[in-house]
């Protein structure tokens, strides 16, 4: 078995220190979430766990932090996360859907090529602000690129304290180059799309091969499961978090993330004569005004515009799927109720 881990190694901090003042029970990290238990790992070593009766797993990610009873083998209660990463929203339900917890860093992958695309960038921006998780590009196969410096230049205009990274994920020199967010303690995780590198990445991370074989055999099929380990200690102490919901984020509730990653135009719409102004066409608009004098560029306006309306359906969706519920359970508790009387 690998050598005890102490709490502050697995990622503990003051934030949930602080929490557990007046509360029982051995912290555990939870490295996996399958359907009826979750693994975690303790001080003492990994962990499985199960949740109370009624207590449905969902309600749990990789990387929280809780809190046990190991010799019950039982979940007692989930601290407070630093972070949450959610997606966008489940079509049938209209809920968030859980990704991971507790993530310092968010690798924002894409490659110098084709993949490269600014809105794409912006979104992921967006969630990781939201989510209080600092963002990192990383652009991969720079070694393929004519000009990689056009990339990172691209890229460094979302933001001027905004970590750029250009590198070959094949290369050897991928953990070093990472190393300032992969220290002890440190968690990360790696967003993108399909075949920018970030299984590339992973390895070089983890320094194996095997960290991200069982989701490779599933995707032979088409298939991602949440079976197998998701929270990966690094070598260099920090850990990665690897689960098949990193792929395809949408936006929804982030409207505070977007204001966070295009800071030019938020900064100015409080200026704007109406307080719903929608920087279209309307008259005493701020940011149009700026886009005139050339402090705001048209593109990023158009992109913005464009994040702001798909945020604004996406948690329109959300309310809409709660409303419908109520309203579906009232006209049920209704049919039960006229059952009962219709039987007195
Ligand atoms: N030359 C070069 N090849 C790269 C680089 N990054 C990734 N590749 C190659 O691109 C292909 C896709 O890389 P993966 O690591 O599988 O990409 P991924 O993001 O994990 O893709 P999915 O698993 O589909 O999400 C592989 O053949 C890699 O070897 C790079 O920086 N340089
Ligand atoms: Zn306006």
């Amino acid at each position: 078995m690998a050598e005890p881990l102490t709490l502050f190694q697995m990622g503990w901090t003051d934030h949930f220190a602080d929490q557990i003042t007046d509360r029982d029970g051995t912290p555990a990290r939870i490295s996996s979430v399958h359907r009826k238990r979750v693994a975690g790992l303790t001080v003492d070593g990994p962990v499985d766990l199960t949740l109370d009766p009624g207590q449905s797993t969902a309600t749990m990610a990789v990387g929280d932090w809780v809190l046990c009873n190991p010799d019950a083998a039982r979940v007692l209660h989930r601290l407070d996360r630093h972070t949450t990463l959610q997606r966008g929203k489940e079509f049938a339900t209209g809920e968030r859907q859980l990704i991971a917890a507790n993530l310092d860093t968010l690798f924002i992958t894409t490659s110098c090529n084709a993949d490269f695309n600014v809105a794409r960038l912006e979104r992921y921006l967006a969630l990781a602000h939201d989510a209080g998780i600092a963002p990192v590009i990383l652009l991969t196969k720079s070694d393929q690129a004519d000009d990689a410096a056009a990339y990172v230049a691209e890229a460094q205009a979302l933001g001027a304290d905004l970590p750029v990274v250009a590198l070959n994920a094949k290369g050897a020199d991928v953990a070093q180059i990472l190393s300032p967010w992969c220290a002890v303690g440190q968690t990360v995780a790696m967003a993108g799309s399909s075949g920018v590198g970030k299984t590339t990445i992973a390895n070089a991370l983890t320094g194996n091969t095997a960290a991200t074989q069982g989701i490779r055999e599933d995707d032979a099929r088409g298939r991602h499961t949440t079976t197998g380990r998701s929270l990966h200690r690094l070598p260099q102490g920090g850990w990665l978090i690897d689960t098949p919901g990193m792929r395809g984020l949408g936006v929804a509730d982030v409207s505070f993330g977007i204001d966070a990653t295009f800071p030019e135009i938020s900064s100015l719409t409080d200026d704007c004569r109406f307080r719903d102004c929608k920087h279209e066409n309307e008259p005493g608009c701020a940011v149009l005004a700026a886009v005139d004098a050339g402090r705001v560029t048209a593109d990023r306006l158009a992109r913005y515009r464009k994040l702001r309306r798909e945020d604004e359906i996406a948690t329109e969706t959300t309310a809409e799927a709660h409303a419908r519920k109520r309203r579906f359970s009232k006209t049920v508790n209704a049919a039960v109720k006229g059952k009962k009387r219709g039987r007195r």
